[in-house]
């Protein structure tokens, strides 16, 4: 979808901000570009919409050509947020969100209810917050408006330049979440530049480690963690990359362990295989547990006896939310259920498990090393035979 050939920018002191680029973005894809101030991300997300043009190289939208691209309609297909917003001042938050599509040729009725559908969706109420003007926003709310007036067009592609950079963490980590369950929905194809490794795990399907105008690395977030390909991106991602790697390692349905199951409208059983039990609905959703000192002393039915559950999590959801589910509720294991079919009990994650799981897709990277180490071994002997 976005394609990188070659692509260098030399600034007219001589600077070299991009050295010789090359990398594709696919569709639907999101690519957050990280690395230190001045490295070149800026100028290189620059170039794809043409506030910047390349000294050599080219860069291709869809398999066309940028640089032939009358500008005004090339920026028509890419939304772009920045970190200082630029909303307009005197125009209400609904107007802000409006104006694009309205210039496209789109009734302003219509222009104004897609921006309240808009706003909806990312998060601000639109009989609240329609009728605001920017300065009476917080930093948080101008940041979603600037995301709904990029999205306001449609356009498939969608640059943001540290974005939620101008919030606090906890709103930033907000913005964050909304933003990845929107893309969920919108699957925009996504360059997205940071500084901050943290965000670029967490929000990236991909990135792309940048050195000095060139990047170092450019693979999925659990490889880029599991396996820097060198000392400089071992180094940018941090001495705590294992901690780094909780966030970017789903719960699997493979890592959890099966414990007794009991089910609401059973008699309390005298024997629990365990200390505990989890209890089920008919529908095996999950209800709660109860304990084995419970059942072993009281009569009656399960349901008279469960206890609600609060630690779980959906599967899929990140070791690092399970770990610190596990802290939040003094748990010695958490329920998994399935949230696409009601919540549906799959299993228990057991810290001895979370440790496995990680354990795992560390050895799934390190099987990917040592499958190159072997290609590397073949080609010696290649060589060496000669
Ligand atoms: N107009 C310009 N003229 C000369 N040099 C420039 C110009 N714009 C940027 N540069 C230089 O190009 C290099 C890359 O800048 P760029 O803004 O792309 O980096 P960045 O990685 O986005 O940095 P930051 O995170 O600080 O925004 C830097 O050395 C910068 O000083």
């Amino acid at each position: 979808m976005i394609r990188f050939e070659h692509v260098t920018k030399r600034y007219d002191d001589g600077t070299t901000a991009v050295d010789d680029l090359s990398f594709e973005v696919a569709r639907g894809e999101l690519v957050t570009l990280v690395g230190p101030s001045g490295c070149g991300k800026t100028t290189t997300m620059k170039m794809v919409n043409r506030l910047i043009e390349p000294t050599a190289g080219r860069i291709l939208l869809d398999g066309d050509d940028v640089s032939a691209v009358d500008p005004v309609e090339l920026r028509r297909r890419i939304g772009y947020v920045i970190q200082q917003v630029g909303l307009f001042p005197h125009r209400t938050v609904l107007d802000n969100t409006a104006t694009v599509p309205h210039l496209l040729g789109v009734k302003r009725a219509r222009a104004r209810e897609r921006a309240a559908e808009l706003l909806d969706l990312v998060g601000l109420d639109p009989a609240v917050f329609g009728d605001r003007y920017p300065d009476q926003l917080s930093g948080g709310q101008r940041q979603r408006v600037g995301v709904a007036r990029a999205l306001a067009a449609d356009p498939p592609v969608l640059l943001m330049d540290e974005p939620f950079g101008a919030v606090d963490p906890v709103v930033r980590e907000r913005l964050q979440n909304e933003f990845l369950r929107l893309q969920q929905s919108v699957r925009k194809t996504v360059l997205f530049v940071t500084h901050d490794i943290e965000e670029a795990v967490r929000l990236g399907d991909r990135i792309a480690v940048f050195g000095q105008g060139r990047i170092e690395q450019f693979d999925t977030p659990s490889t880029v963690l599991g396996a820097p390909a060198n000392d400089y991106v071992a180094d940018f991602v941090g001495a705590d990359r294992g901690l780094k790697r909780l966030s970017v390692t789903p719960i699997e349905p493979g890592d959890l362990e099966q414990p007794p199951v009991v089910h609401l409208d059973d008699p309390l059983p005298k024997e629990l295989d365990g200390r505990w039990a989890v209890v089920l609905d008919a529908d095996d959703n999950l209800h709660g547990w109860v304990s084995a000192e419970h059942t072993r002393t009281r009569t009656g039915t399960v349901r008279e006896h469960a206890r609600r559950m609060e630690a779980w999590l959906p599967v899929g959801a990140s070791l690092k939310q399970a770990f610190s589910t596990m802290l939040q509720h003094d748990a010695g294991w958490i329920a998994v259920v399935d949230e696409t079919d009601h919540s549906r009990f799959l299993g228990v994650l057991t810290p001895a498990r979370l440790h496995e799981a990680l354990r795992r897709s560390t050895a799934a990277d390190a099987r990917d090393i040592a499958r190159a180490d072997v290609d590397l071994e073949t080609l010696d002997g290649v060589v060496g035979g000669r």
